[in-house]
């Protein structure tokens, strides 16, 4: 198994962007010291999220992922990119600071859009992985499809992705087992936790044939967290699969290094599993808040009312929007959709 730690990029999103180049170097060095193979950072939208519409970073991310090539002893520095919000210069630099894994997102209809990117990664020298996003929307034959165009443009892997937490085992299962068979290259898995599936889910992605997997530290990512990276070492371990990472020293960074850095503790509230439950984009939690909270409405609803709509990542103003009509509108929407 590859263990691909995200607490540097999907955990991004839970300190608003804000982690600074000692904390970087610090997470890595921990993370590097257990073992874990691939180190994933860059602000949580990918390169070039820093903006307006997505949080500005509070450090560039360039000095970010050049601080963790020089930490790095043998773990190899990824970074996210979706086309459209990051452009090729972006992969550029981040290659030449030392990123060796390039991740190319997009949603999970819109494989095309990442051909040229994952080309560009391989004329780079790098690891080429396709990221298909919102992947709960696409059947298991859309995923396999999508992927194959992933495959084609160069792609060493490419993942099934729950962005919103939406998965049940079933859906995990079908869609991991679709691309192992549709693809030669290998199969990754992102899990998020908002319905309490996070590990669980990435262990049916492995027996599905998963090689790849995500994780990120106590409960770092967007919504609920990823599958928490501790914990999926410890249960792969429990179930013999080799994954190259130490428990203990992973422990100890999970303890002295990543924990203090949450801002708050990492709950499985009913707004992050609204998410799981609505199929809503992990990363529009924080959105939806403060749309919530400007126009005095239920975050849930907000939420409810974006899944019923089938958002899709980059549609984040409108939650404003729905926000708004709510506000106008008056309560009372969600639970007619939830019933
Ligand atoms: C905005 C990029 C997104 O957060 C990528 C990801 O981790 C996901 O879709 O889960
Ligand atoms: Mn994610």
């Amino acid at each position: 198994m590859v263990l691909a730690d995200v607490t540097l990029r999907d955990g991004s999103h839970t300190v608003n962007h804000s982690f600074t180049t000692e904390q970087v170097r610090r997470v890595v060095a921990g993370l590097d010291r257990a073992g874990v193979p691939i180190v994933e950072v860059c602000h949580g939208d990918g390169l070039g999220g820093s903006s307006y519409q997505y949080g500005f970073s509070a450090v560039p991310e360039l000095e970010l992922i050049e601080a963790a090539a020089q930490t790095a002893r043998r773990a190899k520095i990824s970074v996210l990119l979706l086309p459209g919000i990051g452009v090729r210069d972006d992969l550029r630099q981040a290659a030449a600071l030392g990123a060796t894994v390039a991740r190319i997102a997009t949603h999970v209809t819109e494989a095309d859009i990442a051909e040229q990117h994952i080309g560009l990664a391989k004329e780079l020298g790098m690891t080429a992985v396709g990221f298909l996003m919102m992947a709960h929307t696409g059947s298991p034959e859309v995923v396999a499809r999508q992927g194959r165009i992933m495959e084609r443009a160069g792609a060493d892997v490419v993942y099934v992705v729950d962005s919103a937490g939406a998965m049940t085992m079933e859906d995990v299962h079908a869609r991991v087992s679709a691309l192992r068979e549709a693809l030669a290259c290998d199969v990754g898995f992102h899990a998020h936790n908002n319905l309490g599936l996070g590990v669980g889910n990435t262990i049916t992605a492995a027996r599905a044939g998963a090689t790849w997997l995500d994780g990120s530290m106590c409960g770092f990512g967007a919504g609920a967290g990823n599958a928490q990276t501790e914990a999926l070492v410890a249960v792969l371990q429990k179930l013999g699969y080799e994954c190259g990472v130490d428990l203990l020293p992973l422990l100890d960074a999970a303890d002295a290094v990543v924990r203090p850095l949450l801002p708050r503790p990492q709950v499985l509230d009913s707004k992050s599993l609204i998410l799981g439950f609505a199929g809503v984009y992990s990363s529009f939690l924080l959105h939806a808040e403060r749309a919530a909270e400007r126009f005095d409405v239920d975050p849930r609803e907000v939420l409810v009312e974006a899944g019923r709509l089938k958002s899709v990542g980059g549609q984040e103003d409108i939650l404003v929007e729905i926000a708004l009509g709510l506000s106008t509108r008056g309560a009372g929407q969600a639970e007619a959709v939830t019933r």
